[in-house]
Formats: structure tokens, C-alpha cells, sequence
């Protein structure tokens, strides 16, 4: 890992993917771009606005071109780097659920479907961490990303959750979880690994909610700053700024 981020990275044919990582709130930024269209139309799930740079940085080198700027849900410890991207890339759309009662220049419903080139995400409504949350599920055709990715946002983390119902546990077992965070050195687990083996979620109701009640976790330090401004996008009203 480097000093203030990190990244992974695989592809499909057209698929290029890569998982970055945010250390001061542990969170992951994912970029995903449809390589085999002239255009390389890419898109970020939850970018952080400290990241931004590194961000664009590797979306230039890679000569992509950012079409969405995605948040799974308003987050409560970082602000989202949304709205700053709009202001360095022209035409950029921030994009949230409606359920999360943020501003965003695209609204989804769980159902619809984000599409970058012939790549596509559909949304899934995953609440109970926050009431908008949602989980991005690469789609399942046969020209889609093999096995399934999800992007969980923080309603499952890899052996661990934020707060959350069990919606993305009807996936299939083979299907990636890739989270907003995490707080133990992991990257990314399935849908069957997280059934079996996730301390919260394999336990039945009431040893759920307890578990989940005696969290005793800090208040989080930016939540004063994050929540206000992500519930605009990030500064989602700022004039556009010369691009990189
Ligand atoms: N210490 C951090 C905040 C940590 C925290 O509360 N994380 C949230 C996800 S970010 S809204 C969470 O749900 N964590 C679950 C867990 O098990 O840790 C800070 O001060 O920012
Ligand atoms: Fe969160």
C-alpha cells in the first residue's frame, strides 16, 4: 500500500477494473471502464474527495473517459469526491439512489441500470446502514463480468457489516463483494464466504441486533462535515473548473 492510498486491479475483455483505497477513513473507490468502446467510458463508485487526484490521475494515464461519479450511500466519515470531480471534469454526472434524499444530477431506483459502453450495474436497495443505501451488481449476461461483482457500499462488509438487512445474500454464492470499507486488511470476499464465516451475519435475529447494540464505535470525526456535504454530492453547486 502506498502512503495515502493503494489499488488493485483485474480485467475481463472489456472490463477494466480497479479497486483503490482511501487510509484515513479506510475507504474503497472502485473504477470501472468499458476498454474494448472507442470511447473507454468509465465510472467511479465511491471516489473521496482527498483522492480526487489520484483518482484522475489514473483515469488520464489510462486515456478513459469519466462519464458517472457514484456514491452507494450519503457517507457519514468522508466527504464524497463527487462533487469536486464535477468540477474538474466537464459533463461528469454525480449519480445516488433517490431513497437517499441527496442532490445529485442522476437519481436511481433500485432496478435501474448504470451503463458505461456495453457494461452496465444494476441497482439493488440494500437499506438499513443508511435508509438509500444501495449495492451496484455487475450485470449477469454473458457478456457482463463473470463471476458477479457487488459493490455493497458499507451494507456488507467483509466479515463485518455497517447496518444492514441480508438483500444481497440472494445473490449468487460466487458473486464478488466488494465493500465501501474496511477496517481488517481485506479486499474483497463472495457472497458464500461472507454466509458462512461473517460473525454478524451468520447470527440469528437477536444476536444480530445485539451484536449491532453494542458496537460502542466513536462517533465518527468528519460525520459534521460528511453528511452535510454529501448530501449535496460533495460541492455539487461549485462553477466548473479547468480539466487536468
Ligand atoms: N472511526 C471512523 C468511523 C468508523 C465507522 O463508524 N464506520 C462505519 C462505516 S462509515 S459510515 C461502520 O458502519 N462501521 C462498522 C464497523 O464494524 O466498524 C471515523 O471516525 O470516521
Ligand atoms: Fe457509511
Amino acid at each position: 500500500m502506498g502512503s495515502s492510498s493503494s489499488s488493485s486491479s483485474s480485467s475481463s475483455s472489456k472490463l477494466l477494473f480497479r479497486q483503490l483505497f482511501e487510509k484515513e477513513s479506510s475507504t474503497f473507490t472502485y473504477l470501472l471502464a468499458d476498454v474494448s468502446h472507442p470511447d473507454k467510458p468509465a465510472l467511479l463508485i465511491d471516489p473521496v474527495d482527498k483522492t480526487v487526484e489520484r483518482d484522475l490521475k489514473l483515469i488520464n494515464e489510462l486515456g478513459l473517459k469519466l462519464v458517472y461519479a457514484m456514491n452507494t450511500h450519503v457517507h457519514a466519515d468522508h466527504v464524497t469526491g463527487t462533487g469536486l470531480l464535477k468540477t474538474k471534469v466537464p459533463g461528469v454526472k454525480s449519480v445516488i439512489s433517490k431513497a437517499s434524499g441527496s442532490k445529485a444530477d442522476m437519481f436511481l431506483e433500485p432496478g435501474d441500470k448504470v451503463s458505461i459502453g456495453d457494461i452496465y450495474l444494476e441497482v439493488r436497495a440494500t437499506p438499513g446502514h443508511t435508509a438509500g443505501c444501495v449495492t451496484y451488481v455487475t450485470g449477469e449476461d454473458a457478456d457482463q463480468p463473470q463471476p458477479r461483482m457487488a459493490f455493497t457500499g458499507d451494507a456488507v462488509l467483509i466479515r463485518g457489516c455497517g447496518r444492514t438487512d441480508f438483500q444481497i445474500f440472494t445473490l449468487p454464492k460466487d458473486t464478488l463483494i466488494y465493500p465501501a470499507h474496511d477496517y481488517k486488511g481485506y479486499e474483497v470476499s463472495t457472497v458464500g464466504e461472507e454466509m458462512e464465516h461473517n460473525p454478524r451475519l451468520t447470527k440469528d435475529k437477536e444476536t444480530f441486533k445485539s451484536i449491532m447494540s453494542n458496537l460502542n464505535l466513536a462517533y465518527p470525526k468528519m460525520i459534521d462535515v460528511a453528511v452535510p456535504a454529501n448530501m449535496v454530492c460533495g460541492l455539487q453547486d461549485l462553477p466548473p473548473q479547468a480539466n487536468l
